[in-house]
Formats: structure tokens, C-alpha cells, sequence
């Protein structure tokens, strides 16, 4: 099956002084992933919705919200009417993952969840009809710049399986350590949705990266 490969560059390492200049120097990229951070679910703090709202004020490209918040039931709806295109919210957070997905889309938003490494996809096979995006994190949420963990490859494999088996069209996103030397492994496994932070905002020239991933996703993807 042909996959609409899709590459969305994470803010998390740009230079937050000057985010609207940043993100202006990703023109190609398909979305903007914004990772929303609060301290407990993990041990960092980024930005809320007021400065989410700004940012998508100031940029064309539809952003990819990435809740890794303690209580996204309360929080996430907040990111919705901030004006972001897809919110994420973590299952391993979540009280009601399916009342949320729905509010998410009811609000108008793409629906996402997502998985920490060592976080099993198959109790959730019976929801993949209510996300239209699974987000696997590749490394720990919580910091950029980490090395990517293989380890999380079988799992992209066996996501992509049961997508395939219940004939939905959801996305498979993959984030933490994606680069010029993971990307191809993803696409081969099954992604389609690929988030890179430090390897598109330490490159020279950010948006040729976005190509240069696109490019091997592509290749590998059709291998
Ligand atoms: O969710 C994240 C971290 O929790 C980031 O999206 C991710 O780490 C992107 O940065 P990098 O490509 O440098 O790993
Ligand atoms: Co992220």
C-alpha cells in the first residue's frame, strides 16, 4: 500500500526567542510539532496554549500538538481552540482516551495518542477507529537530541500490521532520535509521519534537512 509520507519538524530544539523566525525557516514541512511540556508527566517544561496560539498566528503550516502533559482529559481541548491542526495526547496519561479522542475531533482537530517506548500497542487495537494518528516515541519522552532506541522498531512493525488489518486510515508517527541515519528504518517498518527536532535545527539549512528526510523516507518506504 502507498503511504503519503509526511515530515513534521519539532520546535523543541529552534531557538525560542525568535520561534516565528524558526519556524519560517522550515517552509517545506508538512506541520510543526510543538511539544507541550509540564514538569510531571515529564521532567521538563516548555509553553501552554497562549504562546501555541501565537505561533500558529504566525506560520501557514498546521502544528502537530505533543501533549506530554499529566492531565491532558482537562488540558487538551485548551490546545484545540489554541488553533493546532492534530493534538497528541499520552495514554499512559490519559483517564478516558476514547472520550477524549472524540472531544479532540468533535472540536474539530485530528485526534492522536501516544505511546511511550515500552508501552504495548495492542490493548489499544479496538481504538485505532477513533485516532486518526499514533504517535510511538522512539526514545523517553522529555528532552531532545536522545538516541533513537531500535528497540521500538518491532512495535512500529506490529502497529502498522493491525492498521492494516482493520483497514483504518490512521497515521504512524514516530518521535525522538529521527535523522538522516534512523529515518529509513521507520519508513521500512511502517511510519508515515516523521518528527525530527535536532537533526532539522542543527542543519545548516533546516528545510533542505526536511527534504533530505523526505527523500530517504521515501526510498526506504518503497524498497
Ligand atoms: O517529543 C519529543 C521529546 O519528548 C520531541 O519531539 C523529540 O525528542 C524531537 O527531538 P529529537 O528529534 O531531537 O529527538
Ligand atoms: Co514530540
Amino acid at each position: 500500500m502507498s503511504r503519503h509520507l509526511q515530515i513534521t519538524p519539532s520546535i523543541l530544539n529552534a531557538d525560542f526567542a525568535a520561534l516565528g523566525a524558526e519556524v519560517a525557516r522550515i517552509g517545506s514541512a508538512d506541520w510543526v510539532h510543538v511539544d507541550v511540556m509540564d514538569n510531571h508527566f515529564v521532567p521538563n517544561l516548555t509553553f501552554g496554549p497562549t504562546m501555541v496560539e501565537a505561533l500558529a498566528r504566525s506560520t501557514r503550516i498546521p502544528l502537530d500538538a505533543h501533549l506530554m502533559i499529566e492531565a491532558p482529559d482537562r488540558h487538551a481541548p485548551a490546545y484545540v481552540e489554541a488553533g493546532c491542526g492534530s493534538v497528541t495526547f499520552h495514554v499512559e496519561a490519559a483517564k478516558a482516551p476514547v472520550r477524549l479522542a472524540r472531544e479532540i475531533r468533535a472540536k474539530g482537530a485530528r485526534a492522536s495518542m501516544a505511546l511511550k517506548p515500552a508501552t504495548p500497542i495492542e490493548p489499544y487495537e479496538d481504538m485505532l477507529g477513533e485516532l486518526d494518528m499514533v504517535l510511538l516515541m522512539t526514545v523517553e519522552p522529555g528532552f531532545g537530541g536522545q538516541k533513537f532506541l531500535d528497540l521500538v522498531l518491532p512495535k512500529i512493525r506490529r502497529a502498522r500490521a493491525l492498521m492494516d488489518k482493520h483497514g483504518v486510515e490512521t497515521w504512524l508517527q514516530v518521535d525522538g532520535g529521527v535523522s538522516l541515519e534512523t529515518i529509513e528504518r521507520c519508513a521500512e517498518a511502517g511510519a508515515d509521519v516523521f518528527v525530527a527536532g535536532s537533526a532539522v535545527y542543527s542543519a545548516d539549512d533546516p528545510d533542505a534537512m526536511v527534504a533530505a528526510l523526505r527523500a530517504k523516507a521515501a526510498s526506504a518506504a518503497t524498497a
